[in-house]
């Protein structure tokens, strides 16, 4: 049955309309619609991120606001110290699968069960096991010491209830690389299917369980843990088929089991001759017989379930091409675009009131907005449609171009990867035909790739991490105004080059330095018109994947002959390190890891419409949570009374003091900090009524370096410290909230619904999941009453949703929000992303 059908099925059962009716009696179960991409917030080009498990680890100590995908161990490691960082592969799961949410009894598994709330704590139960390693033990040290929930240490470490060890551990890389030598060598491995839409909480065991009852007959079953997937081995054919009939769209727990190809990965590809033309010509077979459903073995899935229009079957093939991996809709009419990624939000709605409704607590009365929601059908709140980007091609003005390979594993490539690691691809392609990316980008790449084609030094290879040139970044500022014709507006650029100095010699690197620096320049000055070129940066990192922390050091090169064209009128020093853009007529100074939307001119559009919902006025004071260079606050300090804008990202938040200089504006400041260690300080600081309760807005992560009365003193001003009743007091607080792709932190979430004087939030978007799951958290009623004490960890697995639906019940009783409107605003086009806007009230 449709979605909507059924929500209006199932509504209109329990709704009839009276105040009675609208009493909770279940939780509302409807099928899940596929979910949908926004932008991952981070400013690059949506590239596939290394899933192996020590790409994860390296990645853990820089959380920028990126959206990568991490495997559940290491996300788990970085939500012990860092508890901004979620688990987007959660997210995943969520989106495919809000409703299921599952309690675990007894069974004590950290890497799978831990949720933000609790990792930051020490276990209260000293028994339990420590089956994951450490990861800050094994880099830095782990100050948790004793209490740590992860094995500081081999002898430390315990086996799993599956029978398994940490996949990093020298004992789980034992397991591993003798299954997959096994596996190889095996016949069987040529009877390998995926078994999709297995229900997350199944342990390995169950689905043998499963198989043997359903009188299914194999030689292995695997399944991954907090995954859909699972991999069957058949020993021959008629195995394989006879089990293929039996479990071919059995139903399971409200869906569908289906059995798919598997992909081979890369290496395996090789090892067992799995050839191009032959994998070309099993799509053929595949076409014929109607398999749609791909997966690589490592579980990073290619799940297809035909619902896809663009990128059907493609994983049967080799790679699929450049633009359908970044510019995914590049092949529709920009209309088409836009409707589908309409109705696309119109389902990621529907599945905020199904999910509030379902967290409702029994008998009591639906708010107004829910009840009414069956009157829109199905929607929570007025959708006002989806806002074009005023710039369709090469609007991008960050760019993340991967040095390695092309598909013919020789010639060196700058540009997009074909894939995802997980899926075995590794291949580069030249970025030429994706819509998105600038043509000074491009030129640039150009004049990279050819002086990467002549240097001595290897190009980075994922698959053993090595190699010395890992990236580069293109960067660009525009002219202030809108931009039509935008590869003419293009007036700085930053370019960031990424390499891996081990073992190379000092003076070897700085020799190809000086060489990159003069193919760079002479491409900027010989191209008819000129390329600006602003600066020149190289990073130095050594981590396993390309995403580097924030504070990973950076060095300017000189630009000799140069400075004509960087066209900043300032000395050399200044700018080196900086470009500029604008948001309108706005001025922005970047830093190189600063974020900053990606598409400028969509983002004016963008911050305009959050402004003009946010309802602003001189008396208001207005909450900009995870600020960036400033970008919202700043737009909009001239219609408030003051602006406090709170980001982690200590030379983002320079650079917004600095943007308040630049754009004349002194009502604002800005806060280097985490969201959830300040912002109850800061409300405390600013607004008239404290917050509900005092214990409420204060830290819970006990993660901030400084301790909670070492942050106070550092917001308060000098001027405030002086003379104690002069600061500025406000009535009307309002929050534009923008947070990374993981969404805001609970205790942000907690503090800002808990704070009575704040009766406006506008929520800025780029990923459903996670706006789902605040969105529960904000606007989900609560019963009178005892407040539900949070469980300790280990008793519970699910997904984004469920743990927010299980923190409301945690919470003290208090005013919930209700979604006002929403609006997209496409800030990402050929892409399947957008930016969304939502206001809730209360
Ligand atoms: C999507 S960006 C938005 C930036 C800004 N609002 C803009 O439009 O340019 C998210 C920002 O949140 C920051 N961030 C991530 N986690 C944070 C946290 N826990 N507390 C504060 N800022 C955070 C990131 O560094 C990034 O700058």
């Amino acid at each position: 049955m449709h979605q909507l059908e059924s929500f209006c099925a199932i509504a209109s059962q329990n709704n009839t309309g009276t105040a009675e009716d609208r009493v909770v009696e279940e939780p509302l179960k409807v099928p899940v619609g596929e979910p949908m991409g926004f932008e991952p917030k981070s400013a690059v080009v949506e590239l596939p991120v290394p899933l192996k498990p020590e790409d994860a680890v390296s990645t853990a100590a820089g959380v920028d606001g990126k959206g990568k995908a991490l495997p559940p161990e290491d996300l788990l490691q970085q939500a012990a110290v860092s508890p901004v960082v979620a688990d987007e592969s959660q997210s995943v799961e969520s989106a495919a699968d809000d409703d299921e949410v599952v309690k675990v009894d007894e069974v004590v598994d950290s890497a799978a069960k831990d949720d933000g709330d609790v990792a930051d704590k020490p276990p209260a139960n000293p028994a339990i096991a420590k089956t994951s390693l450490c990861s800050y033990f094994r880099k830095k040290g782990c100050n948790h010491g004793e209490n740590c929930k992860f094995a500081h240490g081999e002898s430390e470490l315990q086996q799993r209830p599956d029978g398994s060890w940490d996949p990093t551990s020298e004992r789980g890389k034992k397991k591993e690389d003798k299954v997959s030598t096994e596996e190889q060598s095996s016949e069987e491995s040529r009877y390998r299917k995926c078994l999709v839409n297995i229900p997350m909480n199944w342990s390995q065991q169950k689905l043998k369980s499963f198989l043997d009852e359903k009188g299914v007959t194999y030689s292995s079953a695997q399944k991954r843990k907090s995954m859909k997937v699972g991999f069957l081995g058949f020993r021959n054919q008629e195995e394989l088929t006879k089990s293929a009939e039996i479990l071919d769209g059995m139903p399971v727990a409200n869906k569908r089991l289906k059995l798919a190809d598997v992909l081979p990965r890369e290496w395996e590809r090789k090892a067992i001759g799995v050839t191009e033309a032959a994998l070309a010509g099993d799509k053929e077979e595949k076409d014929n017989d109607g398999a749609d459903t791909v997966m690589a073995e490592d579980g990073s899935g290619n799940e297809n379930d035909g619902k896809e229009d663009d990128n059907e079957n493609k994983a049967l093939e080799p790679y699929r091409s450049v633009t359908q991996v970044v510019t995914p809709l590049a092949h529709l009419s920009y209309e088409d675009q836009l409707a589908k990624k309409k109705e696309e939000i119109i389902q990621v709605l529907k599945r905020l009131a199904r999910n509030i409704r379902k967290g409702c607590p029994s008998g009591m009365l639906l708010p107004d907005w829910l009840a009414a929601a069956k009157d829109r059908e199905g929607l929570p709140c007025e959708f006002e449609g989806i806002l074009p980007s005023p710039v369709v091609d090469g609007y991008r003005n960050k760019c993340e171009f991967a040095i390695g390979l092309g598909p013919d594993g020789k010639q060196r490539v700058v540009g997009f990867q074909l894939g995802s690691f997980r899926e075995g691809i590794n291949a580069i392609a030249e970025p030429g035909e994706c819509r998105n990316v600038s043509s000074v980008a491009l030129n640039f790449v150009a004049a990279f790739q050819t002086f990467i084609r002549a240097s001595k030094l290897p190009v980075w290879d994922k698959k053993d991490n090595t190699g010395f040139w890992r990236m580069l970044t293109i960067r660009e500022g525009r002219e202030p105004g809108s931009a039509d014709e935008i590869g003419k507006e293009i007036a700085e650029v930053m370019l960031i080059v990424q390499v891996c100095p081990t073992g190379v010699p000092e003076d070897r690197a700085t020799e190809e330095y000086s060489k990159m620096a003069e193919v760079l320049i002479e491409a900027a000055t010989t191209a008819t018109p000129q390329l600006p070129l602003t600066a020149l940066l190289v990073q130095e990192h050594v981590g396993v994947s390309n995403s580097a922390p924030a504070d990973c050091p950076l060095r300017a090169l000189p630009l000799p002959g140069l400075d004509e064209i960087r066209n900043t009128g300032k000395p050399v020093d200044e700018v080196l390190g900086h470009i500029h853009d604008y948001i309108g007529l706005s001025k922005f100074r970047i830093s190189p890891t600063a974020f900053f939307q990606v598409n400028s001119a969509g983002a004016e559009k963008l911050y305009s419409l959050a402004g003009v919902w946010a309802g602003l006025g001189p008396d208001t004071l207005l909450f900009d949570v995870c600020c960036g260079t400033g970008a919202i606050g700043l737009t909009l300090a001239k219609r408030v009374g003051m602006v406090v804008g709170i980001e982690m990202n200590a030379s983002a938040v320079a650079d917004a003091q600095l943007n308040a200089d630049l754009n004349g504006i002194t009502n604002c400041r800005f806060i280097a900090g985490k969201a959830e260690d300040v912002i109850g300080n800061l409300l405390r600081e600013y607004a008239i009524d404290g917050p509900v309760s005092q214990k409420a807005s204060e830290p819970e992560t006990g993660k901030s370096e400084a301790s909670n009365e070492e942050q106070v003193s550092t917001l308060v001003s000098p001027a405030n410290q002086q003379n104690g009743d002069s600061r500025p007091r406000f009535n009307n607080i309002v929050a534009i909230v923008d947070p990374p792709r993981v969404g805001l932190h609970h205790v942000v979430l907690r503090t800002l619904r808990l704070h009575k004087q704040l009766r406006r939030l506008v929520y800025i978007s780029c990923n459903p999941d996670s706006l789902l799951a605040n969105a529960v958290e904000l606007c989900m009623p609560i019963k009178e009453g005892p407040v539900e004490k949070q469980k300790q960890r280990g008793g519970f697995r699910g997904s984004n949703l469920g743990h927010a639906r299980r923190r409301v019940k945690t919470l003290p009783p208090s005013e919930p929000f209700r979604p006002v409107k929403a609006c997209a605003v496409d800030l990402f086009p050929h892409t399947k992303h957008c930016e969304m806007v939502m206001l809730f009230e209360r």
